[in-house]
């Protein structure tokens, strides 16, 4: 069962292509890894999935419902976990859960139930109290994700999840999403390739806007022969130049 699918997804800037004509599908409940060197095309890919930008043509369909004809309903189904947090400084962990719940329309008595669920699944409890600018980088992450979760998407963007983090707070990070598994589908994108390969089923690979492979870790260690992802990467990168 398919959660997205592109379909010839283009983005142009003027004469610039950011993404040529992609065609990728992700399966509900899957963890993506979106890869590519600076300046490949995943944030203009996620931008134009998750409808903060328009196709020039082409089109996604996720969960059924089309970027171009049914932006609303993709809004409501989705949601985005972007890199920088979107964290309320001076209110506490728990009122940003409870704030960010209202705001997706839920009663307070449910909001201020949903704020406990996120606290007791994300492992909050210590820092319940605590304002939001007071939290450590790896603390706010996990933050930012528990309240994206909060409107019970079923597609989720998680860009660079754990950039800056230190190995311990990106490990418990990686602990936190992986739970997500097989329950939300996950698109994810990132610059560490240990981390994309640890948390992905599958991988998708893009190099100057298009997509140029596409697979699990091994059947892409496979396909160049390699035996460290990084090596794969580098060599698929390099050849799709
Ligand atoms: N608003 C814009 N106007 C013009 N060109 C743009 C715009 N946004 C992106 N681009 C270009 O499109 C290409 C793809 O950019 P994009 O940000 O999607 O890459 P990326 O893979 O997310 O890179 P990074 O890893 O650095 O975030 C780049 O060449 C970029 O310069």
């Amino acid at each position: 069962m398919l959660a997205i699918k592109t379909e010839n997804l283009t983005k142009k800037y003027k004469d610039k292509v950011a993404v040529n004509s992609i065609n990728l599908s992700i399966n509900k409940g899957e963890i993506y890894g979106l890869l590519g060197v600076n300046g490949a095309g995943k944030s203009t890919t996620i931008k134009m999935l998750s409808c903060l930008i328009k196709p020039t043509s082409g089109d996604a369909v996720l969960n059924g419902y089309s970027i171009v004809n049914d932006s609303e309903d993709v809004k409501r189904i989705i949601n985005v976990s972007p890199q920088e947090t979107a964290v309320a400084p001076n209110l506490t962990v728990r009122e940003n859960l409870e704030l960010i719940a209202e705001i997706y329309g839920f009663e307070k008595e449910t909001a201020v139930q949903k704020a406990q669920n996120m606290i007791d699944d994300f492992e909050l409890a210590e820092v319940a109290k605590s304002k939001a600018k007071t939290l450590s980088g790896g603390w706010q992450r996990r933050l930012s994700i528990a309240m994206a979760l909060i409107s019970d998407p079923e597609i989720l963007f998680l860009d660079e999840p754990t950039l800056g983090l230190d190995v311990l707070a990106r490990r418990e990070l990686w602990n936190k999403i992986s739970a997500l598994k097989g329950k939300i589908t996950v698109i994810l994108t990132t610059h560490y390739l240990e981390e994309a390969e640890s948390l992905s089923d599958r991988i998708g690979i893009m190099v100057k806007g298009n997509l140029v492979a596409e697979g699990t870790a091994d059947e892409l260690k496979n396909s160049v022969n390699a035996t460290a992802f990084e090596d794969a990467f580098v060599k698929i990168a390099e050849e799709g130049k």
